[in-house]
C-alpha cells in the first residue's frame, strides 16, 4: 500500500536541506518505492502567511500522514512574535499533537569524519549512541509557565518541569525495548539530587526495569556528570534516556563527537502504528541560512529513519545510511566538515551512491 510523507521544510537551512532529502525520496520512488509526498508550510513561514506557526490543517495533516519530515523552524524575523505564537511553539504543537513522546537521537560517529570531531580521533572512532529523550513534557511543556509583573515591579519568569509516572514509563519502555536490540545497556540522566522530578524519573525508570526488563542493565547518571562523560569517555555509553531539556542539550553536544551538528538525524515516535515525526537535531541555522552551504546529511539521514521506522521500508534505510556514508568515504564534504562542497553537491554526491 502506498504510505505518504508530509514534508514541512519550515525556516531558514530547513528548505535547504530537506530539498535534498525529497531528492533521495523522489530517487527511492523511481527505483519502485511506493510514497506520496506531499507538503506544508510550517513555522515562520507559516506566521508570515497564516498567521500561525502551526493551522489546524496542517496539524490534521501531519496526523494523517504515515511520516512527516520537518526542516527546522525559527529565526530572528520572528522573535517578537508573542511566545506562543513563535515557530518553536508550533514545533512543540506539532510535537505534542502528534503524541510522539520518544526522540530517538542516535549520535552515530561514521569511519570518514573521526578527524572532524572536536576531540581526539581515538575517543570518537566507532561511537555510537543512541539517544532516547522525552519529547512531550518536562519543562518545555509544563504548567503553570509566563512572565509576570510583582507587586514591586520585579519580572519574574516561570517554567515548570513536572513528569508523571505515565510520561516517564512510556518513554523508558522505547528505551529498553530498542537496548534489547543493542547492547541491552541503559544509562538514564536526571538530577535527582536537586531536582524531586529528577528523583521521580530515577525510582519510576528503576522500577520499570526491575518489573518488566530485568535483563537490562541500568545504571542512573547525574546529567551534570553525564555532560563532563560525554567528552571525557563517550563510548562508554550506547542507550542513553533522559528528559526533554537535557536530552536537547546532550545531544547537541554529541553533534560535535560525531563531526558537526549537520550529520545528526533525529525520529520522534510514539505508540505503535502511529505517524513518527523526523527531523535533524540542528535548527534554523540563520547564520547561514540562504548560502547553499548547509550540510544536508542530517535530513537525509532523518529521511532514512523515517523508512525505518514509519515507512515500513528498512531496508530502503539501510540504503540511504550506506550512500551517506559511501558519499562522506568518496570525501564529500560541507563546510561543516572542513570541506567546500555546497548543500546540492552534497546531495549529488549521496544520489550518485543511490543508482
Ligand atoms: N528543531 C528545530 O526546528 C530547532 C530550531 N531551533 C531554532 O533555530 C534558530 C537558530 O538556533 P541556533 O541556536 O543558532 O541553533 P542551530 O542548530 O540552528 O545552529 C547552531 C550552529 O550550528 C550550525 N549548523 C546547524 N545546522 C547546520 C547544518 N545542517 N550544516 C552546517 N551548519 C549547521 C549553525 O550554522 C550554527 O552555527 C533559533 O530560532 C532556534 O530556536 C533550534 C534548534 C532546533
Ligand atoms: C523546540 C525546539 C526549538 C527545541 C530544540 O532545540 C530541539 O528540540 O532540539
Ligand atoms: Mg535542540
Amino acid at each position: 500500500m502506498t504510505k505518504t510523507l508530509l514534508m514541512l521544510p519550515g525556516d531558514g537551512i530547513g528548505p535547504e536541506v530537506t530539498a535534498q532529502a525529497r531528492r533521495v525520496a523522489e530517487r527511492l520512488i523511481e527505483q519502485g518505492l511506493a510514497l506520496d509526498i506531499g507538503e506544508a508550510r510550517f513555522g515562520g513561514v507559516a506566521i508570515d502567511a497564516d498567521g500561525m506557526p502551526l493551522t489546524a490543517d496542517t496539524l490534521t495533516l501531519a496526523k494523517a500522514s504515515d511520516a512527516v519530515l520537518m526542516g527546522a523552524v525559527g529565526g530572528p524575523q520572528w522573535a517578537d512574535q508573542p511566545y506562543g505564537n513563535r515557530p518553536e511553539a508550533g514545533l512543540l504543537a506539532l510535537r505534542s499533537g502528534m503524541n510522539v513522546y520518544a526522540n530517538l537521537r542516535p549520535a552515530l560517529c561514521f569511519a570518514a569524519l573521526a578527524d572532524a570531531s572536536s576531540l581526539k580521533r581515538a575517543l570518537v572512532e566507532g561511537l555510537d549512541i543512541l539517544f532516547v529523550r522525552e519529547l512531550t513534557g518536562g519543562v518545555y511543556f509544563g504548567e503553570p509557565r509566563g512572565i509576570e509583573t510583582l507587586p514591586d515591579g520585579q519580572r519574574r519568569g516561570v517554567n515548570t518541569h513536572v513528569y508523571t509516572t505515565s510520561e516517564i514509563q512510556r518513554v523508558a519502555r522505547t528505551a529498553f525495548a530498542l537496548a534489547r536490540g543493542r547492547k541491552g545497556e541503559v544509562v538514564s540522566a536526571e538530577k535527582s539530587n536537586v531536582m524531586e522530578a529528577g528523583l521521580l524519573w530515577r525510582e519510576e525508570v528503576q522500577a520499570l526495569r526491575d518489573a518488566e526488563y530485568p535483563d537490562i542493565r541500568l545504571t542512573h547518571m547525574l546529567a551534570d556528570n553525564m555532560a563532563m562523560q560525554l567528552v571525557k569517555n563517550p563510548k562508554q555509553f550506547d542507550v542513553i534516556l533522559t528528559d526533554n531539556l537535557f536530552g536537547d542539550m546532550l545531544s547537541d553536544e554529541a553533534g560535535m563527537l560525531t563531526g558537526s551538528l549537520g550529520m545528526l538525524p533525529s525520529a520522534a515516535i510514539g505508540d505503535a502504528g502511529m505517524p513518527g515525526l523526523y527531523e535533524p537535531i540542528h535548527g534554523s541555522a540563520p547564520d547561514i541560512a540562504g548560502r547553499g552551504v548547509a550540510n544536508p546529511s542530517a535530513s537525509i539521514l532523518s529521511l532514512a529513519m523515517a523508512l525505518r521506522y514509519s515507512l515500513g521500508a528498512p531496508e530502503l534505510a539501510a540504503k540511504v545510511e550506506a550512500a551517506v556514508e559511501a558519499a562522506l568515504d568518496g570525501g564529500a564534504r560541507t563546510a561543516d566538515l572542513g570541506g567546500t562542497m555546497t548543500t546540492a553537491a552534497m546531495g549529488d554526491a549521496v544520489l550518485a551512491h543511490l543508482a
